[in-house]
């Protein structure tokens, strides 16, 4: 038995640790002979090493399947297990464990089959003892070297897997070039992005993937050799991606943008004693749908998203330019305005969509027009502006003005309905209207308002003289705000005949502007005016307010005549029009059943729900309803249902038709069976001849309002022909004529 084996050790019988590092090396000491066991122990004791020893083969392979060895000291003539053959454990067992064979024997056999089991060495006994404590040193040495090592070669290896990893990964395209700019390296990415496989670009030049027109610029990138803040950064460039095989990008697979950051790679160079350039590294980044959102976004700023066409503000840049190029080439160049007519009626008749609809259908129409290097922009609304560069003569723009209202003129397939518009355009030429962008274009509105004032559909060059249409313009708006305050304006009576009877039935209420130096002015020429420039909410409040007034004159005579009143479109969609007409008749006293409010069937349709429940409040009331002018707007019979309405007027445009009272007029027909079938009562408009009042009287329209009878008159005239009516009808018509 070992006598050292229990005090020799100090180490738990699980302990499997290295000694090395951590603790002291463990050593373990076999020899069959206790004096050299002994000697051994006493030479190696007290050198920090932990020490077992054993006494035979048997000890040895015990405590070396329990205990972890850095070396083992081994006698290889033991009496039961020989040393090969523990020797041959240990590399079984694949332990870790250094041998040195110490040996008695002098054949050499014994030494090659040491050494052909991974002896560390072999020494003769006897041997001395500074042989054997070097060797030991030497042999623990270069195990701690060795062991640094495979750390040291651990810690590479889990470095490079987590670089790679970190680079397989990436979302970037990161890729190594050498010297002569052919890919040495290129992640996985690449192949997600560009559709290129690894291997298809490892030793290909970069130019491969470079979009032609980028590859002046990418040659400075690509070749960056600067190591420091100078090289490149954030470098923009367009790559060519392998068509077909793309499979994650879902659009523009031809072409990506890229964001670029490379540096150079240099290695020492012996020799010379400096660095040496041999390649660059580089990252690139997917920025195609970044460059995507910001070009959509820079488009939007500069495009009508509707009609796809220039705005405003590149109508401007381009306007610019071509007179700059103007200038400089001496030559004329057009800018035109065309505005839209009736598009507003569609807008309100078929409502936004459909408007939209044809401006879209309009913008395509007019582009088909243009020659390359004209720009046609929307300027919003209907209005639309063209700028014509280098302009032979005004012909040319007076042509192609022509052309565009030819081919405006067309109708319109809006869903099934076809919509006729037509466009009013204004022309303004430089240098001779002016020299500046917005002289020009100032210049081109006022023109085409010149047209607008003419009845539309037309062009016109712009002519100094229409600066003062405009200026008369202005002026009329500011007589207007002065007529409602000075109390020029007034209401005239036209009333309304049946036909049988020959009474005054009722009569419409139509406004008048007694102009200071113009004299009496038709609401015609002032209305549409005032609805433009936000003018008909405060004449519409002044009108209620005057009829209310004017009726308790009548009332006073003891006259209860139905009282028609015209409703501007715009009073009706304002959320207070039922309050503001049912405090005046309350405050005036004025039974509602004897109002009549007259609307346009447009009104109908701009905003049905809030015009169907502002009607049905009037109703309620005891007002009722006429849409005048029936039959010229665009609305359908279907909406006669939803309104409360109670009368039909007959356009005069209709009744004018009539020549014959044996005649046959289909329109006025249709319109009294309307009437007749919707149990509507029916007002003819504009009755001016006998066979016209006839005609109507024969087919079943009996209340008839028109010069024929009476024309609009002030309320005083209107009061003595009321007072009038219990006369005989001879005096009655006298009366007529003198109003
Ligand atoms: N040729 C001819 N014309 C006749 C005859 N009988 C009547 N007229 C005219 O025909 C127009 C009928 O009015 P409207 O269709 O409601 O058309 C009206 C109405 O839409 C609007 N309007 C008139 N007064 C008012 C008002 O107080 N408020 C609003 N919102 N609109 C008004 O202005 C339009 C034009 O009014 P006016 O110039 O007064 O023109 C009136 C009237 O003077 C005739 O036998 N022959």
């Amino acid at each position: 038995m070992n006598p050292f084996s229990a005090s020799a050790t100090s180490s738990s019988p699980h302990d499997t640790q290295s000694s090395l590092g951590i603790d002291q090396p463990r050593l373990l000491l076999v020899d069959d002979e206790p004096r050299l066991l002994t000697s051994l122990y006493e030479l190696l004791q007290g050198r920090g090493y932990q020490l077992v020893t054993a006494a035979t083969g048997g000890e040895a392979l015990a405590h070396l399947a329990r205990l972890r060895f850095d070396l083992v000291l081994l006698d290889l003539r033991l009496p039961d297990i020989g040393g090969h053959e523990i020797m041959d454990f240990i590399n079984e067992k694949g332990i870790d464990a250094d041998v040195i064979v110490m040996s008695g024997e002098v054949g050499i056999d014994a030494a090659i089959g040491a050494l052909k089991r991974n002896a560390y060495d072999y020494l003769r006994k006897p041997y001395s003892r500074e042989e054997l404590l070097k060797t030991v040193a030497n042999a623990l040495k270069q195990r701690r070297l060795q062991e640094a090592n495979a750390r040291i070669a651990n810690q590479l290896e889990n470095s490079e897997k987590m670089y790679r990893y970190l680079v397989d990964s990436s979302p970037d395209i990161i890729y190594t070039l050498n010297h002569e700019g052919k890919f040495t390296f290129i992640n996985d990415r690449a192949y997600q992005l560009l559709g290129y496989k690894r291997e298809e670009l490892i030793g290909q030049h970069y130019s491969i993937l470079v979009h032609d027109e980028d590859l002046e610029r990418a040659r400075y990138v690509f070749n960056e050799r600067r190591v420091d803040e100078r090289a490149s950064r954030n470098v923009e460039l367009r790559l060519k991606c392998h068509a077909g095989a793309n499979q994650e990008r879902t659009f523009n697979n031809t072409l990506m943008t890229i964001s670029l950051n490379a540096i150079g790679m240099h290695v020492p160079d012996q020799e010379v004693k400096r660095l040496e350039f041999y390649g660059t590294y580089g990252v690139a980044r997917d920025i195609t749908d970044r460059k995507r959102a910001e070009e959509v976004i820079s488009y939007q700023a500069y495009h009508d998203i509707l009609t796809d066409l220039p705005n405003r503000i590149l109508f401007k840049d381009r306007l610019g330019l071509a007179v700059i190029q103007a200038k400089r080439k001496q030559t004329e160049l057009a800018v035109m305005f065309i505005d839209l007519d009736r598009f507003k009626l569609v807008n309100d008749t078929l409502g936004h969509v459909k408007g939209d609809e044809l401006l879209q259908q309009a913008a395509g129409r007019l582009k088909e027009c243009l020659r390359k290097g004209d720009t046609l922009a929307r300027q919003g609304g209907d209005e639309f502006t063209i700028v014509l560069p280098e302009l032979r003569d005004r012909d040319d723009a007076r042509m192609v003005a022509d052309k565009f209202l030819e081919v405006l003129q067309e109708p319109f397939d809006l869903d099934g309905h076809a919509v006729h518009i037509s466009a009013s355009i204004g022309i303004a030429v430089y240098p001779a209207h002016g020299e500046s962008i917005d002289e020009l274009l100032r210049h081109a509105d006022i023109a085409m308002y010149q047209i607008k004032g003419q009845g539309k559909n037309g062009h016109a060059f712009y002519d100094p003289a229409m600066q003062d249409v405009s200026h008369q313009k202005i002026a009329l708006e500011q007589s207007l705000r002065r007529a409602l305050e000075h109390n020029e304006l007034e209401m005239y009576y036209q009333p309304q005949i049946d036909a049988i009877s020959g009474r005054i039935v009722g009569a419409e209420a139509l406004m008048r502007w007694n102009h200071p130096t113009r004299g009496i002015v038709s609401p015609g020429e002032f209305l549409p005016f005032a609805e433009e420039n936000g003018l008909m909410l405060p004449i519409s409040d002044w009108m209620i307010g005057a009829l209310c007034r004017d009726m308790l004159q009548w009332k006073n005579i003891g006259n209860q005549v139905r009282l028609s009143l015209n409703l501007s479109p715009q009073y009706l969609d304002r959320g207070d029009f039922f309050e503001k007409m049912r405090g005046a008749l309350l405050r005036y006293g004025i039974a509602p059943g004897q109002i009549e409010v007259e609307i346009t069937e447009n009104i109908c349709i701009r905003n049905p729900q809030h015009a169907i429940e502002q009607l049905n409040k009037l109703g309620q009331l005891g007002v009722s309803v006429a849409i005048d002018d029936f039959g010229t707007g665009y609305s359908s019979l279907a909406y006669l249902h939803r309104f409360p309405v109670h009368t039909i007027k007959i356009d005069q445009s209709f009744v004018k038709e009539i020549h014959d009272e044996h005649g046959h007029y289909p329109v006025v027909l249709a319109i009294i069976s309307i009437a007749r079938g919707l149990g509507l009562n029916l007002i003819a408009e504009g009755v001016e001849t006998d066979s016209q009042a006839r005609y109507l009287r024969a087919n079943g329209c009996l209340t008839m309002q028109g010069y024929l009878y009476h024309r609009p008159m002030p309320l005083g005239r209107f009061i003595d022909v009321l007072r009038g009516q219990t006369l005989p009808a001879g005096v009655l018509n006298v009366l007529a004529f003198q109003a």
